[in-house]
């Protein structure tokens, strides 16, 4: 099962490493932090918080990073310093997932959000679920219901939910997202001097899904966790339709309005809600495996 401190005896420094290497990637890379804090997503939604989301294509693995969902996801080359750093100190000891999990938890940190604390002893699985990854994940322009019940699925409640979503107050979004709420017409929930602004960033109906044309999530502080997301919400400059949704549907927008008007008590909803996510249905004992390299399966 999970633990506190469960690398203590096997490799004290563990924690340490990590948010030293996230530290580090994050004063090099500042978007590194945003990354960590949506592979959280990625990673324990599809079945658990079992790395699964890291393996590449290769040997009869079909990559979930090759999803659609996974579009726009960066920085994967940089989880293999942070366990190159743990390799070194302590060979085959901690798990793709728990670096999965311990470099959210620091990014939260380096976005200005709380210190969560957070068990570990996750382990690796020995797949990865493309071909569950739709099902899994909704995609950004999903209905509210549906959006609800996946969350509601590993156990999630609404408040929990809205406070998850607080994530998109960083990074980005690319214009193939948005350019569903400009072209023909202006989504009418959509502030119209905000739709004027994300024309400018997404001029064209059809962007090359090459081109690395996109909006940041949140104009007012795009690398600050914080409750300006749900500020934006009221003023509708909510970027994604899922997004804009909360604060319209009547069983999501008092949570919105609670979190736009007190930082202190979203950061806590939001805390408690990643630390829900990151132990969604864990592998522990003898399930899966110690990867040493997070991008593919141990060999035999
Ligand atoms: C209804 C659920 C969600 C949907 C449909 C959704 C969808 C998206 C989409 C479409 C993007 C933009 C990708 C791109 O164009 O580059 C994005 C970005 C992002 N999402 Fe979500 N998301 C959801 C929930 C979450 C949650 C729960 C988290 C984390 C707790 C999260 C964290 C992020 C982050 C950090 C980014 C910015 C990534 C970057 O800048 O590299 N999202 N999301
Ligand atoms: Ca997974
Ligand atoms: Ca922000």
């Amino acid at each position: 099962d999970l633990l506190l401190n469960y690398y203590s005896e096997s490799c004290p420094n563990a924690e340490d490493i990590i948010r030293q290497e996230v530290t580090d990637l994050y004063n090099k890379h500042g978007n590194t932090a945003v990354s960590w804090v949506r592979n959280l997503f990625h990673d324990c939604m599809v079945k658990s918080c079992d790395a699964s989301l890291l393996l590449e294509t290769v040997n009869g693995i079909e990559s979930e990073q090759a999803s659609e969902r996974s579009f726009g996801m960066r920085n994967f080359k940089y989880v293999s310093t942070i366990k190159e750093a743990l390799e070194k100190e302590c060979p085959l000891t901690v798990s793709c997932a728990d670096i999965v999990a311990l470099s959210a938890r620091d990014g939260i940190v380096m976005l200005g959000g709380q210190r969560i604390e957070m068990k570990t002893g996750r382990r690796d699985s020995k797949e990865s679920y493309a071909n569950f990854v739709e099902e899994s994940l909704p995609n950004h322009n999903d209905s509210i219901t549906l959006v609800l019940s996946r969350f509601q699925s590993i156990g999630l409640d609404v408040e929990g939910i809205v406070a998850l979503l607080g994530a998109h107050s960083v990074g980005r979004t690319h214009c193939t997202n948005l350019v569903q709420r400009l072209y023909p017409t202006v989504d009418p929930t959509l502030d119209p001097q905000y739709a004027e602004y994300l024309k400018g960033r997404c001029p064209t109906p059809n962007p090359d899904p090459k081109a690395v044309l996109y909006a940041r999530n949140d104009r007012e502080t795009p690398m600050i966790l914080d409750n300006m997301y749900y500020k934006n919400l009221l003023s509708h400059k909510g970027l994604l339709i899922v997004d804009q949704q909360l604060a319209s549907d009547p069983t999501t927008y008092p949570y919105v309005k609670k979190f736009a008007t007190d930082n202190g008590y979203f950061q806590d909803q939001f805390a408690k809600a990643v630390l829900l996510l990151s132990e969604n249905n864990p592998l522990t004992r003898d399930d899966g495996e110690i990867r040493k390299d997070c991008r593919y399966v141990n060999s035999i």
